[in-house]
């Protein structure tokens, strides 16, 4: 089986929109190389999440919570989320445990607007108690992460075609963003009962942004196979998410990943999971739709009405 690709930045555009097309209908991933995300800060972060983790299990569900499913800001323990919602496959909660940040001025006042440099500016978001580097870090990173999404984007529709730009605004003018740092707290996976550091499932929004630690154990399905992604040292993982398939009418592919933990080291991730303005109706486009591939999904569903039913319904497994 062949692996996923990288992409390098720094190399030519109009090669990088080929790379892209071809990565995202053969994968649906890639390896991001020279993404411009300074690599200490990605580091950093991993190291103020570190400390987040570590707080006491009160502290973190009193401080950090309640956990909104709406906004979807907060801690989530362990057992509790399973991404593979309507699956057979998964028997029992991710094991993963979670704290999310989001900038949900958008959901709150759709007129707002966000700022690149600061992008939680205006938002509901908890702190960390005592740990004053974690904010900043964020925001250093989650900053950097979502001015590289809007360079994504525009290579996406590049790829696309017949995108110009009035027609890219009302996706990509305003990006919602999820930033959730994870750690898979040494709970070995075992497929065989179901049970998995996050269960198989697919991302919801446009493109996902995971950088994680040197632990290996996420997986992508090719097929009826399961195709490992082990880190690369300086690349980001990136993926293609359902909003994605939904617009091109699944010739690019949201490809269904799951981890799977086979040490008893702790494994820390961080995503971010970027979805088109909430506003935004998401269905095939013109140029994917033909009497011969009708629309695989309906029109008139926005981004928020999506958003929120894939979040609620990954919180609602017995
Ligand atoms: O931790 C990882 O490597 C991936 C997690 C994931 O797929 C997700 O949270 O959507
Ligand atoms: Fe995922």
């Amino acid at each position: 089986m062949e692996n996923v690709p990288v992409i390098d930045l720094l190399e030519d555009r109009g090669a990088n929109v080929a790379r892209l097309d071809a990565a995202l209908r053969q994968f649906g991933f890639f390896y991001l190389k020279n993404h411009g995300v300074d690599l200490e800060l990605v580091e950093k972060q991993f190291k103020v999440a570190s400390g987040l983790f570590d707080l006491p299990r009160d502290v973190k569900d009193s401080a950090l919570g309640p956990f909104d499913s709406d906004l979807d800001i907060g801690y989530v323990g362990t057992g509790v989320q399973s991404l593979d919602a309507d699956g057979t496959m998964q028997n029992t909660g991710d094991t993963k445990e979670q704290f999310m940040m989001t900038n949900n001025q958008l959901m709150t006042d759709p007129s707002a607007t966000t700022n690149p440099d600061d992008v939680f500016d205006g938002s509901k978001n908890f702190a960390p108690p005592d740990l004053p580097e974690h904010a900043p870090t964020a925001k250093a990173y989650i900053s950097a992460v979502y001015k590289l999404n809007l360079k994504l984007n525009e290579i996406l529709f590049d790829a696309i075609g017949d995108m110009e730009s009035e027609k890219r605004t009302p996706f990509s003018a305003k990006p919602f963003v999820v930033l959730k740092q994870m750690k898979y707290a040494g709970e070995k996976s075992d497929p065989v009962i179901g049970k998995f550091g996050a269960g198989a499932h697919a991302d919801w929004g446009a493109f996902t942004v995971l950088a994680t630690d040197q632990t290996p154990g996420l997986q992508i399905q090719m097929g009826n196979d399961w195709l490992p992604v082990p880190p690369k040292p300086g690349c980001f993982i990136i993926n293609s998410g359902n909003q994605i398939s939904q617009l091109t009418n699944d010739v690019y592919r949201s490809a269904v990943h799951r981890v799977v933990t086979t040490s008893s080291k702790p494994r820390f991730s961080t995503a971010v999971f970027t979805y088109f303005s909430l506003d935004a109706e998401v269905a095939p486009l013109p140029q994917f739709v033909t009497k011969d591939r009708p629309a695989n999904y309906p029109y008139g569903r926005t981004t928020l009405q999506y958003f929120h039913f894939k979040l609620k319904e990954s919180f609602s497994k017995e």
